[in-house]
C-alpha cells in the first residue's frame, strides 16, 4: 500500500494530497493544471514536499528518487541517444553497462516481453515514438521497482499504438504486481486499463473510485462534472 499525506507549495498553488493506493492500475484524471504532475513529481522525488510517504510501511520521503523503489515514464526524453536498444536497458541494472549473466537474461527478457528483440542494436534515433517509449518500459520493467509512475507517456502516439501500450503497461502491472500511476486526460484510457481512478482537483484528491463508476449513468457528482468538460474535449480531433 502506498500511503500519501503530502504537501507542496508553488506560489500560489497549494497542493495537499491525501490518499492510500493499493497495488494494480490507478488512473489520475483532472483538468489541466489541477495538480497531477505535482503528485507524481512528489512521489519521485522530483519535488520536495512535506508531510508522509510510505510504501508498504516504509517511509520513502526522505530518500533521493534514485533510491525510491520507483520507475518513473515522461512524455519523452526517457533513452540515452547515444546507447543502443540493448544497452539503454541495460542501464536500469548496472550504470557501468558491465553485466553479468544473469542480468543479461534480464534484459532479454524485457525486450520479449516489449517485442523489441530485433531492435536490440538500434539507437534511438532509429526507433519510432511507440518503439522508443517500448525502450523505456523494457528499462523499467529490468528495475523492477515496484512502483510504476507514467506522466503521459504515450501522449505523442496515435490512438492505436497508445491503447497498445495501455495494455502493455497494464499487463506488466498484473504480472509483475507492481502499483502503477497514469496520468491522463481520457477517461476512455482508464476505462481501458480498469483499476481504480483518482480526481485531482485544486491540489487536491476529491474522489478515489473503482474505474466502473466512469461509465455509470449517475457517476459521482464529482466525476461527473469533470466528465462533462472531458466528454466534450475528448470528442475533438485527435
Ligand atoms: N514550475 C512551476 N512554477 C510555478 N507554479 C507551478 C509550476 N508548475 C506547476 N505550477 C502550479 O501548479 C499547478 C498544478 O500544476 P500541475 O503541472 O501539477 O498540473 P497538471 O494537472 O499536471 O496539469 P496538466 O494536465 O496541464 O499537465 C499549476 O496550476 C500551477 O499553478
Amino acid at each position: 500500500m502506498l500511503t500519501i499525506n503530502l504537501q507542496y507549495n508553488w506560489e500560489t498553488f497549494h497542493a495537499d494530497y491525501q490518499v492510500n493506493i493499493a497495488p494494480g492500475m490507478t488512473t489520475l484524471l483532472g483538468g489541466s493544471g489541477e495538480g497531477k504532475s505535482t503528485l507524481l513529481h512528489l512521489l519521485g522525488g522530483f519535488l520536495e514536499g512535506r508531510g508522509e510517504l510510505s510504501f508498504n510501511g516504509d517511509s520513502l520521503l526522505a530518500l533521493p528518487a534514485y533510491e525510491r523503489p520507483i520507475s518513473t515514464l515522461f512524455q519523452s526524453d526517457n533513452l540515452f541517444p547515444q546507447l543502443t536498444v540493448w544497452q539503454n536497458v541495460a542501464i536500469g541494472l548496472s550504470p557501468s553497462l558491465f553485466l553479468n549473466i544473469e542480468q543479461q537474461e534480464k534484459v532479454d527478457w524485457a525486450l520479449g516481453k516489449t517485442q523489441l528483440v530485433d531492435k536490440k542494436g538500434r539507437f534511438p534515433q532509429a526507433l519510432s515514438g511507440g518503439q522508443a517509449q517500448r525502450v523505456a518500459i523494457a528499462r523499467a520493467l529490468v528495475r523492477k521497482k515496484p512502483i510504476l509512475l507514467l506522466d503521459e507517456p504515450f501522449s505523442a502516439l496515435d490512438p492505436a499504438l497508445r491503447e497498445e501500450m495501455l495494455y502493455l503497461v497494464n499487463d506488466v502491472t498484473q504480472e509483475l504486481g507492481l502499483t502503477t500511476l497514469l496520468i491522463s486526460h481520457l477517461p476512455r484510457e482508464a476505462s481501458l486499463v480498469g483499476g481504480r481512478v483518482i480526481l485531482i482537483e485544486g491540489g487536491r484528491v476529491v474522489a478515489h473510485e473503482p474505474v466502473s463508476v466512469l461509465d455509470q449513468e449517475n457517476a459521482p457528482p464529482l466525476f461527473s462534472d469533470y466528465l462533462g468538460a472531458s466528454h466534450r474535449s475528448t470528442m475533438a480531433p485527435n
